[in-house]
């Protein structure tokens, strides 16, 4: 591979979005707006850009760590020197894959000292969070909760590239039909097993211009999420309360479970993530979700109310690393403790809107039991005789290549 010096400069620029600004940028937006800022560039340009900085944001410790740089120290001319060095430490941990020949004799690489990289990565991976750049804290938590051997495999797992998952909207298509229309415009995919409305892309590419993208035939959602909806044993007709609906990634394949029958009630306390849901919703051809916003009343207004709840809580996000790595830079541990509270708060209260004898999924997208299993099990523990845990699953990028999702489905008595 030969490097082109406006492509390294625009990850550079990238990069220095994410990690210098006062206020940092989410990495996913960033390497967005750098992609629309030059239309020349092609599809390759871009996968060099976006691939580069996603690589160095994962491995942002590793980097700072080979290069003997402190995060707090950095300056913008540091940036060049880091992505030269990462091009060398990622031919060294993948000979076989797509690499530089040699770096460049460009001025701005003069700092990168091929040798002692090399050491210094040698010395970096003996140790575990340097060498999967995690910090201190989060390693600890991380281990105390599943162990040496699950923590390592999962976060090894996590700083893989996520692939990218489709599901087919059933209310305008079908996995099959999706898949030959994608065919048709060379874009290739593969049908997982047992998920009867994914599709995962060969190659990656921007699909959102596609018609069939603009015309509602197809969200992209992960795997381990597309197992959620169907968790809620949800049918056409049913009543359904989503109490953390967001942009409504799981209202829509509720909506097409029930075939666009019945009633959903999406609720969130932001408003910007429910006016998003219905322009989602209209693509989608879906015409049963109403949107609300939580206020006070909220819950008393809808108690017992509804056939199925689907408590879709906030989390970490520790189980979608893979998708926003910067997040393992921008988490702390007082945030992770406040989102417990609200995961407990969320699952003690909001349960009272389900009707007796309906079923509740309780989700999140976290590794960690302490945002999951804990709170179910403390449910059950103090409202015995009110709920019946009727089954529980995991998914994970090390187990099955999914993110990592927890759900528990429970039985209200
Ligand atoms: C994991 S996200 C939901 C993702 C969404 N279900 C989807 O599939 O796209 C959690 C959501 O909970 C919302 N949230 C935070 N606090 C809440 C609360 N107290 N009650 C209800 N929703 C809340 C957040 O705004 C966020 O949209």
């Amino acid at each position: 591979m030969r490097l082109h010096r406006p492509l390294v400069l625009a990850t550079v620029k990238a990069l220095q979005e994410i990690f210098l600004n006062d206020k940092p940028r989410q990495a996913d937006r960033v390497i967005e707006a750098t992609l629309k800022s030059n239309k020349q560039w092609g599809s390759r340009d871009r996968a060099f850009i976006a691939e580069h900085t996603y690589e160095i944001v994962r491995n942002w410790r590793l980097v700072l760590f080979v290069n003997e740089m402190q995060a707090d120290k950095l300056r913008p001319q540091f940036f060049f020197q880091m992505v030269g060095s990462w091009l060398l430490i990622k031919k060294q941990l993948n000979p076989e894959g797509d690499n530089i020949d040699f770096l460049p004799k460009w001025e701005e690489f003069s700092f990168v000292d091929e040798a002692k990289t090399l050491a210094r990565l040698e010395e970096a991976l003996k140790v575990r969070k340097i060498r999967e750049s995690v910090p201190d804290w989060l390693d600890e938590l991380g281990e105390a909760e599943l162990g040496t051997e699950k923590w390592t495999a999962e976060i090894t797992a996590m700083n893989q590239q996520a692939p990218v998952v489709l599901r087919a909207n059933s209310l305008k298509t079908n996995q099959d039909q999706l898949q030959d229309l994608l065919s048709d415009i060379e874009i290739g995919t593969i049908i997982p097993d047992n998920l009867p409305d994914a599709l995962i892309l060969k190659q990656r590419g921007n699909i959102f211009k596609t018609e069939f993208f603009k015309n509602g035939l197809f969200e992209v959602q992960d795997a381990g999420s597309q197992l959620i909806a169907p968790f809620l044993d949800v049918k056409p007709g049913m009543r359904v309360i989503d109490a953390c609906a967001g942009a409504g990634g799981k209202t829509l394949h509720l909506a097409s479970l029930m075939q666009n029958k019945g009633r959903i009630v999406a609720m969130d306390v932001e408003d910007y993530k429910l006016t998003e849901l219905m322009k989602r919703a209209k693509r989608n051809g879906v015409n049963n979700v109403e949107v609300k916003l939580i206020e006070p009343k909220t819950l008393k207004r809808l108690q017992e109310s509804a056939d199925r709840l689907l408590l879709d809580v906030p989390c970490s996000g520790l189980g979608v690393i893979r998708r926003n790595p910067d997040s393992k830079w921008k988490l702390t541990p007082e945030f992770i403790d406040n989102l417990r509270k609200i995961q407990w708060d969320i699952l003690s209260n909001y349960s009272a809107m389900l009707k007796k004898g309906g079923k509740m999924v309780f989700a999140t997208c976290s590794l960690l039991p302490s945002e999951s299993e804990a709170h179910v099990q403390r449910l059950l523990a103090e409202q015995p005789d009110k709920w019946e845990l009727l089954k529980e699953q995991r998914t994970s990028p090390a187990t099955d290549g999914y993110d990592g999702f927890y759900m528990a489905c429970l039985l209200k008595k």
